[in-house]
């Protein structure tokens, strides 16, 4: 496990950037992980500014992201479909047919994961997977559980996510309770893995998953086993790591 830190916000968005950009510019043809929240959108900005300025060329990367809000249309405003067309795609040149995001509105939701996992491994699996992590340290929708998920499956939001997702939503009640996520397995087989955490609210997540027990309790904590994971945090996120050596 690689740990990066660096100072603030903006530069974990260039670094994470760089990471991105490197893998798709020595693998044209790369599958990408990709992430929402708010984290990444820093990072979505410069893969943006990279792109117009010519230093990387999307036309044949593939993508997958790891969530959707289940039963929210593809052009609702809070859809992750929503979220990933306004902040990179629609700016740069990868092929809508390259674009995959789980189908909230799917009717046979079990039939649509068993895809999604089947279009990605048909896709030559994930090469390098994007990823934020929550303050309950879930990964995707992964939330705390008695055992790591497994594949892509439907998940039920814990309180504490529907809570902080409400302040995109314009009520806590407008909030869906489930989503379709990647499992743990999904994410675990990736060949690379880049984790950004940033704020003084994931120091305890992202402390518990990099030095605490590895347990479902703590999604992220399942990283430790993971052989090709680079974490990028900012100070403030990194905060909690140095406390073993006071
Ligand atoms: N499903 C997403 C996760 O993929 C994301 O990592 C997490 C943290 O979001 P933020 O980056 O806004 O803190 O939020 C959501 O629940």
């Amino acid at each position: 496990m690689r740990i990066i830190i660096v100072k603030d916000y903006e530069e974990l968005s260039k670094k994470a950037a760089n990471v991105i950009s490197g893998q798709v510019i020595l693998k044209p043809n790369s599958v990408l992980g990709l992430a929402t929240g708010s984290t990444p959108l820093g990072t979505y900005k410069s893969l943006v500014k990279m792109y117009k300025e010519g230093v990387v060329d999307f036309s044949k990367t593939i993508t997958y992201n790891l969530d959707e809000y289940y039963g929210l249309a593809k052009n609702h405003i809070n859809s992750y479909n929503y979220f990933m067309d306004k902040n990179l795609f629609s700016h740069i040149n990868i092929l809508k047919e390259n674009i995959h995001i789980p189908n909230g509105e799917a009717h046979d939701i079990e039939a649509e994961c068993v895809l999604y996992e089947q279009s990605i491994e048909k896709s030559g699996g994930i090469d390098l997977q994007l990823l934020g992590i929550g303050r309950n340290g879930h990964i995707g929708f992964n939330e705390p559980d008695l055992t790591f998920e497994a594949l892509t499956h439907m998940v039920k939001l814990d309180k504490d996510t529907i809570e902080v997702n409400s302040r995109f939503f314009e009520n806590i009640d407008d909030v869906p309770k489930k989503a379709i996520s990647m499992g743990i397995k999904t994410i675990m087989r990736a060949r690379k893995i880049l984790l950004l955490a940033s704020g003084i609210e994931k120091a305890e997540a992202v402390y518990k998953s990099i030095k605490g027990k590895i347990t479902p309790d703590l999604p992220a904590s399942v990283l430790q086993l993971h052989p090709d994971v680079i974490y990028i945090l900012d100070e403030d996120a990194a905060s909690l790591l140095s406390r073993d050596k006071e």
